[in-house]
């Protein structure tokens, strides 16, 4: 795995500190948002996730001699150095002291909402920008993915096969866990289950079978070394007659006090297959006898063999769930929103865009989430330096038609929660299960229609009228 270095940039980051160094900008406070404006894989929902390695990364930041070293090393196209030497001292005994409010991992958020908001001197918020993304934007976007898997799933557990086929030893390894905060039951993935604790499952491979001159002597010696944990994978050369053999296995690990938990199928129509693999388990006596199901599975796939009457109890998914394959980026963005004046007051920032929607949103902002009657009921994102009381209105940003009022005294939390206070931890890192448990209770939350896979309900996320009042000033300012 990559070890934490502030050097995980770019290097116009870099390059904008040196700047805000020389300027003496270095110290002017800043506010920051991570958002993202479009969900992911048209979906209804995301769940945030990454938020920890994030805190990790920024507690570790500390430029070294070997960061200094190489950065003093870096040349222009003059030959001259790219950095100072003053500046290079400067970087080596700074520390970032940033004010870090975030939405928790396995929390609930949409499209505009920050993810994070990040206060603090601006050369600092800068150097935090790229690293911050990264962690973010890829965690979000597979917890996501996972619990979507995991809803077509319904109550069926999904165990998440993916290292194999990831973005490498770190996209695999990041995957595992925002898969497991997402819904996945378990992993494949040894690392992830010895760091984060969670549950590592598997079967055998294909290797196994071959490797013997015939299936049932393959299922045999497998049985014998793991009589109390073995799900034999049946499809090697004939899947039913796999069955077969997977059953004279199973009857012979009975005669030894044993049970034999399942078999897999890998290939051909799942559907049709689990039927009958499931008729002749039953047929022979192990209802108990788990289907695990894989081979290229996604949401789609699933929600489909479900359809189908598909007797599959446990799914395994790899490829589309940790690659996300169907969306392979979130695309959120790091804007900054607010300086903050001599007086002591802030002033709000926008970025311009084309697309009155993809302009940013100033100010330093909060997401108030209000439920009734145990159901999500709409998301104000507001901001904290303006009081927002009694009815609220929220307008989508991207189509200010749509608008939403929400009754005076409506039960509310404010989502974005205090991570980090100047660059120290607020809390004590949670368990990951802490962050697994969020998640199914904020989804069981979500009505139906938003949680829907295809063509969802969108909830009512949007800006508060006063925010949005705000946003159409200063975008009138600029015209
Ligand atoms: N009943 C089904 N309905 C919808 N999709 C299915 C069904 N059964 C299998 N699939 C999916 O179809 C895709 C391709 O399966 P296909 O049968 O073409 O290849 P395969 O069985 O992997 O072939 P091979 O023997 O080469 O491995 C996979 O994503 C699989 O999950
Ligand atoms: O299809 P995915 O969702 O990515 O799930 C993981 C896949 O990885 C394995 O196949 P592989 O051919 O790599 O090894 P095997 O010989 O054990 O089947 C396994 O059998 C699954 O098909
Ligand atoms: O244990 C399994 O069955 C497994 C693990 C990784 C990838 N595919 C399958």
């Amino acid at each position: 795995m990559i070890t934490n270095s502030p050097l995980q940039t770019d290097l116009y980051q870099l390059t904008m500190a040196a700047a805000y160094w020389q300027a003496a900008t270095a110290e002017q406070e800043s506010v920051f948002h991570l958002f993202f404006r479009r969900l992911p894989f048209k979906g209804g929902y995301a769940i945030a996730a990454g938020l920890e390695p994030a805190l990790e990364w920024l507690e570790s930041f500390r430029f070294g001699t070997a960061e200094l070293d190489y950065l003093a090393g870096l040349k222009t196209k003059a030959a001259t150095p790219l950095f100072k030497e003053e500046f290079l001292g400067y970087l080596g005994d700074l520390r970032l002291k940033l004010d870090i409010d975030a939405v928790p991992e396995g929390e609930l958020v949409f499209a505009h909402e920050p993810v994070l908001r990040v206060q603090g001197p601006i050369l600092h918020a800068q150097l935090a920008e790229t690293a911050l993304l990264n962690i973010l934007n890829f965690q979000t976007l597979v917890a996501t993915k996972a619990a979507r898997v995991c809803h077509a799933a319904a109550r069926s557990p999904v165990v998440e096969f993916g290292y194999r086929r990831a973005q490498g030893p770190d996209g695999g390894y990041s995957a595992s866990r925002a898969a497991w905060i997402g819904g996945c039951t378990g992993t494949s993935n040894v690392l992830a289950g010895q760091r984060f604790g969670i549950p590592v499952l598997g079967t055998h491979a294909h290797s196994w079978v071959m490797s013997f001159d015939d299936e049932l002597e393959a299922f045999e010696r497998y049985a014998e070394a793991m009589p109390d944990n073995s799900t034999l994978l049946v499809d090697t050369y004939d899947t039913l007659k796999g069955v077969d053999h997977a059953i004279t296995v199973a009857r012979k690990l009975r005669e030894k006090g044993h049970e034999l938990n399942g078999i897999r199928l890998d290939s051909g129509d799942l559907a049709w297959l689990s039927q009958q693999a499931r008729a002749k388990l039953d047929a022979a006596g192990f209802p108990d006898v788990k289907v695990v199901a894989s081979n290229d599975l996604d949401e789609h796939i699933i929600e489909s063999l479900r359809h189908q009457g598909a007797r599959i109890d446990t799914w395994g998914v790899g490829t589309n769930l940790v690659t996300a394959a169907d969306q392979p980026a979130l695309g959120g963005v790091y804007k900054l929103a607010a300086l903050r004046k001599a007086d002591g007051s802030w002033q709000p920032r926008i970025k311009l865009s084309e697309q009155t929607a993809k302009s940013s949103i100033p100010g330093r902002l909060q997401v108030r989430r209000f439920e009734s009657e145990g159901m999500l009921v709409g998301d104000a994102i507001y901001d904290v330096d303006r009081s927002i009381s009694g009815e609220v209105e929220i307008v989508d940003p991207s189509d200010p038609i749509r608008r939403k009022k929400i009754a005076a005294g409506t039960v509310y939390k404010d989502v974005l929660q205090p991570a980090m206070k100047a660059g120290a931890r607020v809390f004590a890192p949670e368990p990951l299960a802490a962050a697994r448990e969020r998640c199914q209770a904020a989804l069981a939350k979500l009505h139906p229609g938003i949680l829907r896979l295809a063509n969802p309900h969108s909830y009512p996320a949007g800006l508060e009228q006063g925010l949005y009042q705000e946003r159409e000033r200063l975008l009138a300012s600029f015209r």
